[in-house]
């Protein structure tokens, strides 16, 4: 089972230092959340590890494999596969299309720009989407354009599509962002299927503090890119230096409802 490692991971921006040493390790079949207000660097954390952001410092791998000469693309090939805050989807496809790009991808060891390329779908693809549809409770929507799902549904396409990539490490950026408390329920449940069905790491961005103590096993937390805390979910957001430097309030006084930003 692989395990995502980060070591002393450093981003420099127009010469400002936006992270400094982040290390953290994603262990199979765990969640860990990445927690920290705005602008404190998740995101570029993010993009550092899938190898969109330049790094000035820093080693990745994925079950002991170095990834961190790869470029973005052979990251990808090796099996990181992230999703983004705004779901890209294609809008007009079905849902079983978007599973059937995804699942091309991951099996051809594509990029999506090459999807054209093929005429026909391959018989691992088909097999994988089958194995998406059932594990994910998509069968009734299959042939529904995405365009006609609720947010709620667009949030779960989106977390099937990175399964149908077949992942060996999973990045969320916020996939619970701007949903209703439906729609933050099956992102939950999806989030728990893919880890607990598909044996995944997984790194969570999110804000929601709900949807943190649903899914987090572990959790990270960042200050102006760098790592202040870490450890088991409960344990840490109930830490009293945590609940002052995250917050922002005096302990005993925190209502644990968000992380910063409107739910
Ligand atoms: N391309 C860029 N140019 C300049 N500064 C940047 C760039 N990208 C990120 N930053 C800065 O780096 C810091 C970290 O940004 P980042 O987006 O990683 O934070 P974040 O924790 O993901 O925040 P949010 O929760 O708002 O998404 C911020 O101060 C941001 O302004």
């Amino acid at each position: 089972m692989p395990q995502l490692e980060v070591r002393d991971l450093s981003v420099e921006i127009g010469g400002h230092r936006i992270l400094s040493d982040v290390s953290l390790t994603v262990p199979p079949r765990t969640v860990v959340g990445l927690l920290g207000a705005n602008g404190a660097g998740k995101s570029t954390t993010i993009d550092g590890i899938i190898g969109y952001q330049k790094t000035v410092a820093g080693t990745i791998s994925i079950d002991g494999r170095a990834v961190d000469r790869f470029g973005a693309a052979r990251r990808a090939r090796a099996g990181i596969t992230r999703t983004f805050q705004d779901y890209l989807l294609f809008e007009d496809l079905t849902v079983e299309e978007n599973l059937l790009c995804a699942a091309e991808i991951g099996v051809r060891k594509i990029l999506a720009r090459d999807l054209f390329r093929f005429g026909r779908p391959s018989a691992a693809a088909l097999e994988t989407v089958e194995r998406v549809i059932e594990t994910h409770g998509l069968a009734r929507y299959r042939t529904s354009r995405v365009e006609q799902l609720s947010l709620g549904w667009h949030a779960r396409v989106n977390l099937a599509r990175a399964a149908a990539q077949s992942p060996r490490v999973l990045l969320l950026d916020e996939p619970a962002a701007a949903l209703s408390l439906d729609a933050r329920h099956a992102v939950v449940d999806t989030i728990t299927t893919l880890r607990d069905h598909d044996g995944l790491p997984i790194l969570l961005v999110e804000h929601n503090l709900d949807v943190i103590g649903a899914v987090c096993d572990l959790v990270y937390i960042l200050e102006d890119g760098k790592v202040v805390a870490s450890g088991p979910t409960t344990e840490v957001l109930d830490s009293d230096e945590v609940r002052a430097i995250y917050f922002g309030e005096q302990p005993d006084d925190v209502e644990l409802e968000t992380a910063g930003v409107p739910v």
